[in-house]
């Protein structure tokens, strides 16, 4: 018999190819009419037509998010947001610019637009991380989750296939927590499980042809449903790692998801078999945990902590930095545990 709570997120979502033209339809409806632009050097092309669109309602832009939201960055912004007025965010990118919106909104007050580059999902939670020396916090809040959410599938077709091999991966990881977390339901099950469905069948055909846009918005809205889970469900061990990993050694974000997800799963698999089941027929793989390592192995990602560049001297630290304090998993997590899980990682060993 069911027994849960859940908690809908209300953003409102505009979903489809071109949606970006209506963002400033998005913006007034907002009653909004000075905008600060987040833009990249990489997504270019997409804030220049954002730009254009926006017209007079925008009145400065910023193009330098970083990783893991330093909080030096943030402050560095916060100054433009003083001094031009800032009523509202637009930001095209993928999650760092996000979470570059998501500081200063949390900070300000002032409304959020994301135009999405990448399927990290973090345009549709209220979780932000942010990292001061050396170290990346994560917290979360009503007043960081954005009001408006623009995907437009023209936006994530520039994404190198690598990139967007292991951005996946990200998305997968959040709907693969969500099963088993303390928060998990039915409602988020039925996204999780979707979500992984589209993803295991997208990623195998990313590299046939780039410019697939069927394929593309199919995993954008795997995105949208496996952020939709991190939102409502709540993070676990692999979470927790891949923030290690990345706040604490540098790793790139969404790699570093790709290398750890099979790793983590493999870990908590004797503690959920139900939900490793659920996830391998997902998958359509015997076991979950070496059907995501295969499925990232056959698309050519990356599997091996080592090629991402962690340092082997650093994985004690990392073991150690990951289990300093206690947080929601089905297994328990225990130093020794974790050290050898990311031992398996750093080689690049098969889980069963
Ligand atoms: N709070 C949350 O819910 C949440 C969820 C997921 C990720 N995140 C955070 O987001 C960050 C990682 O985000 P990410 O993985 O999307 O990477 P990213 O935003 O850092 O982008 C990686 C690189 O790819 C470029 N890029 C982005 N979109 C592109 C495109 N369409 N074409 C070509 N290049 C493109 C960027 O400019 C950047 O150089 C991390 O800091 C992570 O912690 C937060
Ligand atoms: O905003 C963050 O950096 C914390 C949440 C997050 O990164 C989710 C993820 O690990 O993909």
């Amino acid at each position: 018999m069911h027994s849960f709570v859940y908690n809908a997120q209300p953003s409102r979502v505009v979903f489809g190819p071109g949606t970006a033209a209506r963002v400033a339809d998005e913006v007034r409806r907002l009653d909004r009419s000075r905008v600060l632009l987040l833009g990249g050097e990489h997504v270019r092309p997409q804030a220049e037509l954002v730009e254009k669109a926006l017209g007079s309602l925008q009145v400065a832009r910023f193009d330098g998010a970083v990783m893991h939201t330093p909080v030096a960055v943030t402050e560095k912004v916060l100054g433009l947001v003083s001094e031009h007025d800032i009523d509202a965010v637009v930001a095209v990118g993928g999650g760092s610019t996000t979470g570059l919106s998501k500081a200063i909104a949390v900070r300000t007050g002032v409304d959020q637009l994301i135009l999405p580059t990448t399927y990290a999902g973090s345009e549709v939670t209220p979780v932000l991380g942010e990292t001061a020396d050396g170290v990346k916090t994560t917290h979360s809040s009503p007043a960081i989750l954005p009001e408006t959410v623009i995907y437009d599938v023209e936006f994530t077709l520039s994404m190198p296939i690598p990139m967007a091999l292991t951005s996946a991966i990200n998305a997968m990881a959040h709907a693969v927590e969500a099963l088993y977390a303390e928060h998990a339901n039915p409602i988020i099950d039925t996204l999780a499980l979707e979500a992984i469905r589209a993803i295991a069948r997208g990623v195998p055909v990313l590299g046939a042809d780039a410019a697939d846009r069927e394929g593309r918005s199919d995993l954008l809205l795997a995105a949208w449903l496996a952020g939709t889970c991190l939102s409502a469900g709540g993070m676990g061990l692999h979470h927790k790692l891949c923030h290690v990993l990345g706040g604490s050694f540098d790793l790139p974000h969404a790699a570093t998801h790709t290398v750890v997800l099979p790793h983590v799963m493999a870990f908590n698999a004797p503690s959920v078999p139900a939900v490793m089941s659920r996830i391998a027929d997902a998958l359509g793989t015997p076991t979950a945990p070496a059907g995501v390592f295969d499925l990232v192995a056959a698309a050519g990602g990356p599997t091996t902590l080592a090629e991402l560049g962690m340092s082997e001297g650093d994985l004690d630290e990392a073991a150690h930095l990951a289990t300093e304090r206690q947080y929601p998993n089905p297994r328990e997590v225990t130093r020794v545990g974790v050290r050898r899980l990311l031992g398996d990682a750093y080689a690049g060993i098969r889980p069963e």
